[in-house]
């Protein structure tokens, strides 16, 4: 029997309206707003809480940032009522729930990285978002190993870090995330998407559900 879960899908660093409607077009989950100034993909509160209006109910915004001032994520959430928190600098633990919301953190892997004691230590996380150590934090489409991943992990993961439509099924049939996060991967040129990636990414994402017969990670407080 096929396994039930339907990995969900977020498309990040969006800048413009078109990209919105893309990604919602193609079925993504969630969709990520970078409010990070050294990024390519940054954007004010005031930008992303437009382009956050043009999406459906059951579409999620995502915020990212990286050791923002308080007062600026506050800012954020403010413009974005339902702004769900993407941590991927160094904050700790308390700095990601003092908005009292959920929040996503992101784990920079890298040989050596212990992920489980990270997920103790960021127990309170919705999720951990895996990505690739880079220089700059993120976003720089590298894959890491997905083999440094432990078998069971406590809390639900999302995969991210160089993911494309190509390598996607690979990485979800490998690890078996909660979800998958991909930015660079779906682009034509910095902060500039790419509809037909999108559209290709997520029709892979639905080709490796078709062939995951159970569930690798563990994810039974989710499933029931
Ligand atoms: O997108 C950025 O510029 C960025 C800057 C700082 C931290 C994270 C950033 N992006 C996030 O990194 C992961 C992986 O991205 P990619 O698919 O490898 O390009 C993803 O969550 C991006 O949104």
């Amino acid at each position: 029997m096929q396994h039930p879960q339907r990995t969900r899908i977020k498309i990040c660093g969006l800048t413009r309206e078109a990209d919105v409607d893309a990604a919602v077009e193609a079925g993504a989950d969630a969709v990520g707003f970078v409010f990070y100034a050294a990024s390519p993909r940054g954007l004010t509160p005031q930008r992303a809480a437009v382009l956050a209006r043009q999406l459906p109910p059951f579409v999620t915004p995502v915020g990212l940032f990286v050791n923002a001032e308080p007062a600026d994520v506050a800012a954020a959430c403010e413009r974005i009522p339902n702004l769900l928190l993407q941590f991927h600098g160094d904050e700790v633990p308390d700095a990601c729930e003092r908005y009292g919301r959920p929040y996503l953190r992101a784990a920079r892997m890298s040989p050596g990285f212990d992920l489980l004691h990270f997920a103790a230590r960021y127990a309170t996380a919705s999720a951990l978002l895996l990505d690739a150590f880079v220089e700059g934090y993120g976003g720089g489409g590298k894959v890491f190993d997905w083999s440094l991943i432990p078998p069971s992990v406590p809390r639900p993961v999302v995969l991210s870090g160089g993911l494309t439509p190509a390598n996607v099924t690979d990485g979800i049939l490998q690890v078996r995330p909660w979800a998958v996060d991909v930015s660079s991967g779906v682009e034509s040129a910095k902060g500039i998407k790419d509809a037909d990636a999108i559209r290709r990414f997520c029709v892979a994402v639905r080709e490796a559900d078709a062939r995951v017969a159970t569930p690798k990670l563990e994810q039974r407080h989710f499933l029931t």
